[in-house]
């Protein structure tokens, strides 16, 4: 069964001034997803969640989001849509309770609604507690969370985040990370973008790497490493020279690794392949000290698409 996208971006581009930001860019996202928009600096996250956000026009193309086209329809695309900015935007003497009010005043809700729905998204994101602290005394995950309700006030179906954990510590991440999957679990599509390979992993049921204003390569994390990404296997040996030894003389194509004693193999499901790897491996010179099979990630997926 196929379900209309809730985000459908057709033949995109984003020229300023000479810069080609977004290329010839095409992009679904299903309803209900979690969708990570990879990339570097400047590959044109930005410009695209901007566009999708009814907040930038496309020099060319269309985005439709719900049915809505960004540029002809942007009010009706717009109250689809929750947008949580890059940029700290809040003002730092405003209380969380006055912050989200203030959304919901510029959103036209009436008083009781409005009242409602600031405990609801205090309550919510367990920002209850901080209700009357100044937005300049919260910790940066505290903010990331009211940014996130701020989002979150009209009822969105769709919620667009621009690199949510970019300065927040470990745990903080992770703690943002279960807020994501919380609300997405409740039927809210996520669009979210990044540059950090962990984040993507974690986070994504769809990812689009995005270079030069391109999508190069999209699919779900795993159909992503099997396309590109292979497992590798590590063996330590007891000696340096025994890892040279086995480097120098490789039919099958052992690798050297920064620590002396340790060679890397890439390998694949092949039988025969697999076979000769066994093969070498139990003509080794010297001991065996470990072994270690571990599967693609997407650091391999990032490195494979940076080579072409
Ligand atoms: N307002 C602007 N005027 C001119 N060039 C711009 C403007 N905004 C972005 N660019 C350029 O367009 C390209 C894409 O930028 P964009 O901010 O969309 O990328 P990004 O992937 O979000 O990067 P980052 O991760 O650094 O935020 C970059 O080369 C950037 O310098």
């Amino acid at each position: 069964m196929t379900t209309d996208p809730i985000v459908q971006a057709v033949e995109l581009t984003k020229v300023y001034e000479t810069r080609r930001a977004l290329d010839d860019l095409a992009l679904r996202v299903q309803p209900g997803s979690r969708f990570v928009v990879l990339g570097h600096n400047g590959a044109g996250k930005s410009t695209l969640l901007e566009i999708i956000a009814t907040l930038r026009v496309p020099t060319s193309g269309s985005v439709r989001v719900g049915g809505f086209d960004t540029v002809r329809q942007p009010r009706e695309a717009g109250r689809l849509i929750g947008l949580a900015p890059q940029s700290n935007a809040l003002d730092p003497l405003a209380t969380p309770t006055e912050v989200l009010d203030f959304q919901a005043v510029a959103l036209g809700l009436g008083r009781r609604q409005r009242t409602r729905r600031t405990r609801d998204l205090l309550d919510l994101f367990g920002l209850g507690e901080h209700r009357a602290s100044r937005v300049a005394t919260l910790s940066g995950g505290t903010c990331r969370k009211l940014d996130l309700a701020v989002a979150l006030v009209a009822e969105p179906t769709l919620v667009i985040l621009d690199e949510p954990t970019t300065g927040l510590d470990p745990l903080a991440r992770i703690d943002f990370w279960a807020e994501l999957t919380r609300l997405n679990s409740d039927g809210t599509t996520l669009l979210i973008s990044t540059q950090d390979l962990h984040e993507a992993d974690v986070l994504a049921t769809d990812i689009a790497v995005l270079r030069e204003g391109r999508v190069v390569a999209q699919g779900t994390p795993a159909a992503l490493k099997q396309r590109v990404g292979t497992r590798t296997l590590t063996l330590d040996l007891s000696t340096d020279a025994a890892s040279a030894a086995l480097v120098s003389s490789s039919r099958v194509g052992f690798l050297p690794d920064d620590h002396g004693n340790r060679v890397r193999l890439g390998i694949s499901d092949d039988p025969a392949a697999l076979r000769d790897a066994l093969t070498e491996i139990s003509g080794v010179a010297g001991e065996i000290t470990g072994l270690h099979l571990s599967e693609p990630s997407l650091d391999d997926v990032f490195v494979a698409l940076a080579a072409r």
